[in-house]
């Protein structure tokens, strides 16, 4: 019997909704695996261990659902946690990054002493679709003269060309899986 890659072990536990939150965009749900304990488990091991090979000082994470990868991948590692948040959420005084939607705009802000100069910074989110996200969160840390190392997401929406993005900008990127957009 053929044994399943971890890619594919990853992709078998996300579900797809179609046609959520409109019509034609099949949306991928990690509460499944986050559901299951081995898959969860799984997924923060495996950025775990990328970490040991490429050493971080602050774990940061992009609100909402970045939040549980972040917070379980810290507190692993035994490292800061840093969050993104949208924009108005933070209580202290903030740095804030605007970037584009698909209609309109949005912004995340990170508090001003989220991180010191050259400290190494992982960005952590479940999911790549335009990158416009992360590359604002990469920004933050940037001002503040962090050493962004790269981001780390369950899913990479490939065909947006987010994954792609975020290298042209100097980011390694490790999805754990990929998703084409008529799966
Ligand atoms: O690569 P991008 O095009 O920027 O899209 C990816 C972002 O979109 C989703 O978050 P969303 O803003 O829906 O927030 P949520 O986690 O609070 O649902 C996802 O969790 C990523 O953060
Ligand atoms: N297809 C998708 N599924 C889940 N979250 C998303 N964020 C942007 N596109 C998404």
């Amino acid at each position: 019997m053929r044994s399943v890659s971890p890619s594919e072990f990853f992709k078998s536990q996300i579900r797809t909704v179609r046609g959520w939150p409109k019509a034609g965009v099949n949306f991928r749900d990690v509460t499944t695996l986050f559901h299951n304990p081995q898959a969860f488990r799984m997924a923060i091991d495996v950025f775990a261990s990328d970490c040991e090979r490429r050493p971080v000082d602050i774990i940061a994470a992009v609100d909402a659902r970045g939040f549980a990868l972040g917070g379980a991948l810290a507190y692993h590692l035994g490292k800061p946690f840093v969050l993104v948040r949208k924009k108005g959420k933070l209580p202290y005084k903030t740095i804030s990054e605007s970037y584009q939607l698909e209609y309109g705009t949005a912004a995340v802000e990170i508090h001003m002493d989220a991180c010191k100069p050259d400290d190494r910074v992982l960005i952590v989110d479940d999911l790549i679709a335009t990158g416009g996200t992360l590359l604002a969160a990469a920004k933050l840390f940037r001002e503040l003269q962090g050493n962004v190392i790269g981001v780390a997401a369950l899913i990479d929406l490939v065909e947006l060309g987010g994954s792609q993005k975020l290298r042209a900008a100097g980011l390694n990127v490790h999805a754990l899986c990929e998703f084409a957009e008529d799966e």
